[in-house]
């Protein structure tokens, strides 16, 4: 399947200059040795205003949401959060007490709760958009990162949660469906699924926040395999399923999920069930991969017949 386009320029020139570590920049992050026994996770997502939230979100939610969306890139590699950077770019407005107390609070409270310090960083004045980045770095053992690239045919494609909810979030907040709490509340506070420890259960690995059509195929291009899912599978919260033939489209392409879409071989599953109890986290087994025919992704209905869809998911540009 052929790259979107913001992973076309990704591909066609800053693929070049980076080393191996960096994974051929194809994966949720970049793999540093440390010692004999630990690697470090390298990631950095960035989030802009009017682009990733609204500007006049609650400065706590915007960097909770900053931070989240990182440690679900470093749980997305089977890797434990160990501490980040943070580059602030902000229009005057922003640098007073109220927004920077309510912003360091909203970071204080998710460094305890998912047991983060902060190493530095850098701040700078913008003359119109807040934009923030955050460089993270996780730990992981040895040879027990969980790359994107290595799912097999027969393998189960699974996903954690339920998908959806975020999209319908930001429909809500767009007013182009009612006010809705809960799918609010999901868009604002993504939960990465860090405490889920899928080292030597899953075949492959990656974090929903582009759509989970289009995630799922950045995962078999790369894997080489194709793949089947099923719609009836999709897991949905009990609210997304008020509304699911209207908007099941904008589920499974709408992205903001932060859920974890990872494969298994059939004789794991058990052991991923069992570690679905211990942590408190739902799997569902949405479908399987096949073998390689171009990474195709073919998204099954109720009865069997393959959905088409326009697009697969977000893309910058
Ligand atoms: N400007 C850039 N320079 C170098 N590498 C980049 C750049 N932009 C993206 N990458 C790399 O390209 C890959 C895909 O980037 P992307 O931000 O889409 O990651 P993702 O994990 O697929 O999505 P998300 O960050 O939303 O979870 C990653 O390996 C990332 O490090
Ligand atoms: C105000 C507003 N408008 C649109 C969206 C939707 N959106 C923006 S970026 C992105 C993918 C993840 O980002 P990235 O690929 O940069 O990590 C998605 C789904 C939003 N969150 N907020
Ligand atoms: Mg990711």
């Amino acid at each position: 399947m052929e790259l979107p386009p913001e992973f076309q320029i990704i591909d066609q020139y800053f693929k070049k200059l980076s080393c191996p570590e960096a994974l051929d920049l194809t994966d949720d992050a970049a793999i540093v040795s440390l010692n004999q026994n630990e690697e470090i996770v390298l990631t950095m997502d960035a989030m802009s205003e009017g682009v990733h939230f609204f500007k006049n979100d609650p400065a706590d939610l915007i960097a909770r949401k900053l931070l989240r969306c990182n440690i679900s890139d470093i749980a997305a590699m089977g890797a434990k959060p160990y501490g980040y950077l943070l580059a602030l770019s902000l229009p005057d407005q922003y640098f007073n007490h109220q927004w920077m107390n309510l912003f360091t609070k909203g970071l204080a409270h998710d460094q305890k709760k998912y047991g983060l310090s902060l190493f530095g960083g850098d701040t700078t004045k913008n003359l119109n958009n807040m934009t923030l980045s955050v460089t993270m770095l996780g730990k992981v053992r040895k040879g027990q990162a969980i790359r994107r690239n290595t799912a097999k045919p027969t393998d189960g494609i699974w996903v954690t949660g339920t998908i959806g909810d975020a999209a319908m979030g930001l429909l809500a907040l767009d007013g182009k469906i009612s006010t809705n709490q809960y799918f609010i509340d999901r868009y604002h506070i993504p939960q990465p699924r860090i405490e889920l420890s899928l080292n030597q259960i899953a075949s492959a690995a990656m974090d929903i926040s582009d759509g989970l059509v289009q995630d799922l195929s950045h995962l078999t291009r790369e894997s080489r395999v194709d793949a089947v899912i099923y719609t009836n599978s999709i897991p949905l919260s009990n609210e997304a399923k008020k509304f699911q033939k209207d908007y099941f489209q904008t589920y499974i392409t709408g992205g903001d999920d932060y859920e974890l879409i990872f494969t298994i071989p059939v004789n794991k599953e058990n052991k991923a069930l069992e570690e679905s109890k211990r942590v408190g986290i739902k799997l569902t087994k949405i479908g399987y991969c096949i073998e390689y025919n171009n990474g195709q992704i073919h998204i099954l209905d109720e009865y069997d017949n393959e959905i088409k869809l326009g697009k697969l998911g977000w893309s910058h540009i």
